[in-house]
């Protein structure tokens, strides 16, 4: 059977063999994401035809305006992750603290624990831009058979047993790692069946493409600024091109794809960055190392970082290795604004 004819969940099966504690669990845990994340695109694609455009008129712990389809993607990986019963816990950008989820029996016999960003890209619902569902999977650390903990969440990224995201765009794609690589799948929505379209994905060292909002310039790090001139100058491969989607996951995927540089810096308006360490940062940088790229705070490892708090944000500089390296060397010039 050629490559372009396998199934996730043949892939799935056939790579249980690389999983840390294999008994099933972790694939049957992504099956059910795949699951989830085709009730999401199925809504998504008709998205003006359904009363799920808009806000719905209340905030997250964000401070963000929740919208309607953040809450319907909410829902739904959170029904589906509790219904099958292989998670003690998840954590998403959507919920204010950590939902403990109980086995049939009442106990707490699960292992592992799921953070997720419902919907990525949430400012992109309205305008039929593409948006990315993010997710990322730990084995807990106390005792099976005892309620999850925060302690479970706040993990650092190098612990992540796999990490992954959807993006829902002009296709359907699946992009997830266990630490064995970086494979892409795209659904057939005839038949609702991802099938594998990109194996092992990987960022080019070199690209020429930077993502980042412009829009905050001024409120951006002496480092970032002198960055931007440098990617801005007429010199060698340079200047190089401006994309900026924002939709971390599309960005991250193009990116990815073609070479290129995200940037998600500290500004005066968002003095630690914006994105969520947890949920957006962890499972990109995942991903990102899994695929030959690089994933930093502009300084160190993002995942290096001892989580603290479940929402926290932390600045993030990510995609083709020398052009994360560029980047830091400019922010090296300006140590003070490592301490965020
Ligand atoms: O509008 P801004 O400030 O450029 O932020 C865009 C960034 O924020 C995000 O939308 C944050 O994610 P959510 O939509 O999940 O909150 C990223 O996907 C995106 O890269
Ligand atoms: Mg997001
Ligand atoms: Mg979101």
């Amino acid at each position: 059977m050629s490559q372009k004819h396998t199934t996730l969940g043949e892939f799935i099966i056939d790579n249980q063999k690389h999983f840390q504690y294999s008994s099933g669990e972790l694939s049957r845990l992504i099956n059910s994401i795949r699951l989830a994340a085709k009730v999401v695109n199925h809504e998504v694609n008709k998205a003006g035809l359904v009363d799920i455009l808009g806000a719905v008129g209340e905030t997250n712990i964000q401070g963000e305006d929740q919208q309607k389809l953040d809450v319907y993607a909410n829902d739904i990986f959170m029904q589906t992750l509790t219904n099958r019963q292989i998670v003690c816990g998840v954590a998403s950008e959507e919920e204010d603290d950590f939902v403990a989820i109980e086995s049939n029996n009442g106990g707490h016999n699960n292992k592992y624990v799921v953070l997720i960003d419902p919907l990525d890209g949430s400012s992109n619902v309205d305008v039929n831009v593409s948006v990315g569902t993010i997710f990322s999977i730990y084995h807990r650390v106390t005792p099976i058979g005892t309620p999850v903990q925060l302690e479970d969440f706040l993990q650092e990224g190098t612990k992540q047993v796999a990490a992954g995201y959807v993006v829902y765009g002009t296709s359907t794609m699946l992009v997830y790692t266990t630490g064995h690589g970086v494979n892409g799948f795209t659904l057939n929505p005839a038949i609702g069946t991802f099938y594998l379209s990109h194996p092992n994905m990987s960022f080019p060292d070199d690209g020429n493409i930077y993502s980042i909002n412009e829009g905050n310039y001024v409120h951006f790090p002496q480092g970032v600024k002198d960055y931007l001139k440098f990617c801005q100058e007429e010199v060698d491969n340079r200047p190089y091109t401006s994309r900026y989607i924002g939709s971390l996951v599309s960005d991250f995927h193009r990116n990815m794809i073609k070479g290129g540089v995200y940037l998600y810096p500290t500004s005066s308006k968002a003095p630690k960055g914006k994105l969520r360490l947890l949920y957006e940062c962890n499972p990109m940088a995942f991903l990102a190392e899994q695929a030959n790229g690089v994933a930093t705070d502009g300084y160190k490892r993002i995942m290096e970082i001892k989580p603290t708090e479940l929402h926290q944000r932390v600045p993030f500089f990510c995609g083709s290795k020398n052009m994360v390296a560029d980047a830091e060397g400019f922010m090296a010039m300006y140590p003070e604004d490592a301490n965020y």
